[in-house]
C-alpha cells in the first residue's frame, strides 16, 4: 500500500523529525536524491546544460541545492530568481561556490537546455500560478530540455490535484517524504509525468495517510487460489442483473468479468438471458426477477438494464436485500431519482459512477476529485467509485483509494460493464466494500494494460486477459 499525504500532514512530520537534527537536514536530504535522480535521467552530467526555475521559498531551494550538486559534476547549471532578493540564501551560495550562474530569464538559455528544473512552488503554493511564473513557465516549457519538477509541478494543487491556471508540465516530478495526492489524481496527474519517491527519513512520524493506493501485492492477496474444501459455492456467488433487450451486450460481458473474476458460480437475472446462457453457458440463468435466480453473496445491477419502471422494481428488489450491492450504469440514473433506495440500506452498496452519472447523482464533480468521491459516499452512506483516468474509491467513513493502474485505451464501450462484473465478483467473496471496489479498480486496469499490449482493445478483450491478469498479480507475490 502506497500512502498519500497532504501538505498539513506532512508539514508536523517533518517539524518532528526536524527537532533532532539540523535545521537544513531534510532539504540536503531532498537535494541530494534530486541531484541523484536529475543525474541520472541526464545520463551525462559534465557539460550538460541545466537551467533552474527558482521561487522564493523552500522549493526554490532544493532546486539551488540540487543545482550546486550537479554544478560540482561539471553541468553548465543557471538559475532564473523569480524573486532575487527572496531566494534561499544558502541554496544560492552554494549554487554559486560552485560554479553556477543566476541568469535574467531572457539569458537562460531554454532553446538549448539539456534539462529544466522546476523550483517555482512545491506544497507551500496556492490559487494559480501568478503571472511572472506562468510567463517563465511557458518559455521554460517551450524548450527541448527534459522538465523535472521538484516535489510537485508548480501549478498543480499538491492536495488534490486541482490546476486552476498555468501549470509546468512535467516530464519526471521528484518528491519528498511522500507522495502527494495531486500528483496521482485530478489534473495533477497528467501534468506529473513519472513520479520518483525520495525518502528524507519521514517513515517513522507520518500519520495514516489522507488515502492510499494498492500494489499488486495488496490485490493478489484477495485472488486467492481455491482449496482443497472449496467447492462452486463457497468462494461467493454473485447474482448479476445487465442487459436487455436493447443492449444485450451489458449483460454478456458483465456476467463474463464475474466468471473470468472469481470462476466459481455467476448467476443472472433478466431479459438479455438468451444472448448471456449463448456467450457463457458457465452462468446460470433465470429471465424471471432477481427472486428466480438462486441464493447469493453479492448482486451487480445496472449496467444496460434500462431505466423504466420494471427495470427499477427489478432494481429495488436488490437493493432491499441485505447483500452487498454493486450499482451501475442505468441502476445510477435510477438511484439518482430514487436515492432513498440506498440511503436506507444497512448493507454494503458501491456506486461506480462516471462524471455524468455522478453529476446525476450529486452534481458536478468539480475539480477535487477526492473531495467529490468522499461527498457523495457521505451523502448516500455508501461506497463509491468514481471512474476516471485515476478512479478514486471513497468510503463512507471517507477511507479514500486512488487507483494506479490502468490506460487511455480504456475508454471504450463496455469497459465499465466489464468493472461491474469483477467488482461483484471480489465483493461476493465477502471482502469490505471499499477494498473489493478498489481491487476491482486496480484488476481491471492491469487487464487494461495488458490487453493494450496488444494493440487497440475492446471490452471483450479485457474479459478474455482477466484470467492471465490474476494469474500475473498472484505471481508477482513473494
Ligand atoms: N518542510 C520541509 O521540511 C521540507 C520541505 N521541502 C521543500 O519545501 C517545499 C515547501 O517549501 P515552502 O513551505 O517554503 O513553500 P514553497 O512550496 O516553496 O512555496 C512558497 C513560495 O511559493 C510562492 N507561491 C505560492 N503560491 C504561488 C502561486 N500561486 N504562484 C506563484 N508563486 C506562489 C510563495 O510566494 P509568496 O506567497 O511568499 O509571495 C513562496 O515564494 C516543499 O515543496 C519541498 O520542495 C524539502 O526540502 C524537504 C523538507
Ligand atoms: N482516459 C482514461 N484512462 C484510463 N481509464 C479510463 C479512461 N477513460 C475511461 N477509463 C476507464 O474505463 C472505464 C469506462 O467505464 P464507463 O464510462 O462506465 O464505460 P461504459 O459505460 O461504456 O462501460 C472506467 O473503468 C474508467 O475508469
Ligand atoms: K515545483
Amino acid at each position: 500500500m502506497i500512502g498519500l499525504y497532504t501538505a498539513a500532514q506532512l508539514r508536523p512530520a517533518e517539524q518532528q523529525l526536524l527537532a533532532g537534527l539540523r535545521p537544513d537536514t531534510l532539504m540536503q536530504r531532498a537535494a541530494t536524491g534530486l541531484a541523484t535522480i536529475c543525474a541520472g535521467l541526464l545520463g551525462r552530467v559534465a557539460g550538460a546544460r541545466v537551467v533552474l526555475l527558482v521561487g522564493s521559498g523552500d522549493n526554490g531551494g532544493d532546486a539551488l541545492l540540487a543545482g550546486a550538486r550537479l554544478a560540482a559534476r561539471g553541468a553548465q547549471v543557471r538559475a532564473v530568481l523569480l524573486s532575487p532578493e527572496g531566494a534561499h540564501a544558502g541554496g544560492l551560495a552554494a549554487l554559486e561556490r560552485a560554479g553556477g550562474r543566476v541568469v535574467r530569464g531572457e539569458d537562460a538559455g531554454f532553446e538549448r537546455a539539456d534539462l529544466v528544473l522546476d523550483g517555482i512552488v512545491g506544497i507551500g503554493g496556492s490559487g494559480p500560478l501568478r503571472p511572472p511564473a506562468a510567463e517563465l513557465v511557458a518559455r521554460a516549457t517551450a524548450g527541448p530540455g527534459l522538465l523535472v519538477a521538484v516535489d510537485v509541478p508548480s501549478g498543480v494543487a499538491a492536495d488534490t490535484g486541482e490546476v486552476p491556471g498555468a501549470a509546468f508540465a512535467a516530464q519526471h516530478t521528484i518528491t519528498f517524504g511522500a507522495v502527494k495526492p495531486g500528483l496521482v489524481v485530478g489534473a495533477g496527474r497528467g501534468l506529473a509525468g513519472t513520479v520518483h519517491l525520495v525518502d528524507i527519513g519521514l517513515g517513522g512520524v507520518l500519520p495514516a495517510p489522507d488515502a492510499v493506493q494498492l500494489t499488486d501485492a495488496d490485490v493478489a492477496a484477495h485472488l486467492d487460489a481455491p482449496g482443497a474444501d472449496d467447492d462452486k459455492y463457497s468462494r461467493g456467488v454473485v447474482g448479476v442483473i445487465a442487459g436487455s433487450a436493447t443492449y444485450p451486450g451489458a449483460g454478456v460481458l458483465c456476467t463474463g468479468a464475474a466468471l473470468r473474476t472469481r470462476p466459481g458460480l455467476v448467476r443472472y437475472a433478466g431479459t438479455a438471458a438468451a444472448g448471456v446462457t449463448a456467450a457463457w453457458p458457465e452462468a446460470l440463468v433465470t429471465s424471471g426477477r432477481p427472486g428466480d435466480a438462486g441464493r447469493v453473496q453479492a448482486w451487480v445491477a445496472g449496467p444496460g438494464m434500462g431505466t423504466d419502471d420494471d427495470a427499477l422494481s427489478v432494481l429495488a428488489e436488490v437493493l432491499v436485500t441485505d447483500l452487498p450491492v454493486v450499482v451501475d450504469a442505468d441502476g445510477l440514473t435510477l438511484v439518482s431519482r430514487h436515492p432513498e433506495l440506498v440511503r436506507d440500506r444497512s448493507a454494503p452498496t458501491v456506486l461506480t459512477p462516471h462524471d455524468r452519472e455522478f453529476a446525476r447523482l450529486f452534481g458536478d464533480v468539480g475539480p477535487d476529485r477526492l473531495a467529490a468521491a468522499r461527498r457523495g459516499a457521505a451523502e448516500l452512506g455508501c461506497t463509491v467509485l468514481l471512474k476516471g483516468d485515476a478512479t478514486v474509491v471513497a468510503d463512507a467513513t471517507g477511507r479514500t483509494h486512488v487507483n494506479a493502474t490502468g490506460t487511455p485505451w480504456l475508454a471504450t464501450a463496455g469497459t465499465g460493464d466489464v468493472l461491474a462484473g469483477v467488482l461483484g465478483a471480489l465483493l461476493a467473496t465477502g471482502l469490505p466494500a471499499a477494498e473489493a471496489a478498489a481491487s476491482a479498480a486496480h484488476l481491471h486496469g492491469r487487464a487494461g494494460q495488458l490487453a493494450a499490449e496488444h494493440g487497440p482493445l475492446i471490452a471483450g478483450d479485457l474479459v478474455r486477459r482477466l484470467p492471465e491478469t490474476v494469474a500475473r498479480l498472484r505471481g508477482s507475490v513473494g
